[in-house]
Order: structure tokens, then C-alpha cells, then sequence
């Protein structure tokens, strides 16, 4: 399996459990893994694999469009959009909240997730 790797990307969006966090949308950092089928013959072709453009967009349109209270229900959400992309094998994703702990930098969660339909 091959990865396309998306590091530290920053996403606006509605996100958390109590009534202040819910009035206005905060910054949340992705570090994401899409995992894709090896391919020895890509051949220098975008074409052959999964554009880490298009990736991002389809992130940051889902982020804009959702809200959840969690930050488990936004990586399972990215997760599962991303896993419905042709040829998208498995996707990590860590899920990171910053400042929102005294004296920590940063907050979140990671799961991976892999693909189950045809096997
Ligand atoms: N495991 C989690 N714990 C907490 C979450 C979360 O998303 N996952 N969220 C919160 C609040 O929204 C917090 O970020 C605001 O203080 C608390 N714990």
C-alpha cells in the first residue's frame, strides 16, 4: 500500500461539546494518511492516483458543511467520506484541537479506519 500524506492542514468548523464553543466555528489541524494501492506503473500520471488537492478539498468541504460535538465524529466522518474515493484502501487520521487545555498545545484523537466493501 501506498500513502498520500497530508500534514498539519487546517480546517474551519463548528466543533464541540459545550454552548460556548458552539456559537462560532474554530481551528482544527488534520494530519491525514490516505492509503492507496501500490502501482509500479502510475507513470508519472496524476491520473493514476489520488490528488492530495483534490483531498484536501473534499476535507474542507465536508468541514464547512458539518458539525459535531466530537472530535471522534469528525475523524470517523473524514474517514468515511475519504474511504468512498475509488481506490482508497485506508485512511488514518489524527484530529487536533489547540489551546484548548491549560498548559497542553494541543488536544485530539487518531484512528484509522480501512476499507471493508470488496474483500
Ligand atoms: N475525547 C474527547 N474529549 C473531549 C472532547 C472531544 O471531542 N473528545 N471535547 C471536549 C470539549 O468540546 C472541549 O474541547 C471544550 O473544552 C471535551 N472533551
Amino acid at each position: 500500500m501506498d500513502i498520500i500524506f497530508l500534514n498539519g492542514m487546517a480546517v474551519e468548523t463548528l466543533v464541540g461539546v459545550y454552548d460556548w464553543e458552539r456559537q462560532h466555528s474554530q481551528t482544527l489541524y488534520l494530519d491525514l494518511q490516505v492509503g492507496i494501492a501500490a502501482n509500479s506503473q502510475r507513470n508519472d500520471d496524476l491520473s493514476r492516483t489520488l490528488s492530495y488537492a483534490d483531498i484536501a478539498q473534499i476535507v474542507r468541504t465536508e468541514m464547512a458543511a458539518q458539525s459535531f460535538q466530537l472530535l471522534e465524529s469528525v475523524g470517523e466522518h473524514i474517514a468515511q467520506v475519504l474511504l468512498q474515493q475509488a481506490g482508497v484502501l485506508q485512511v488514518s487520521i489524527k484530529v487536533m484541537k489547540p489551546g484548548i487545555l491549560p498548559g497542553v498545545r494541543e488536544v485530539g484523537i487518531h484512528i484509522t479506519r480501512t476499507q471493508t466493501s470488496g474483500l
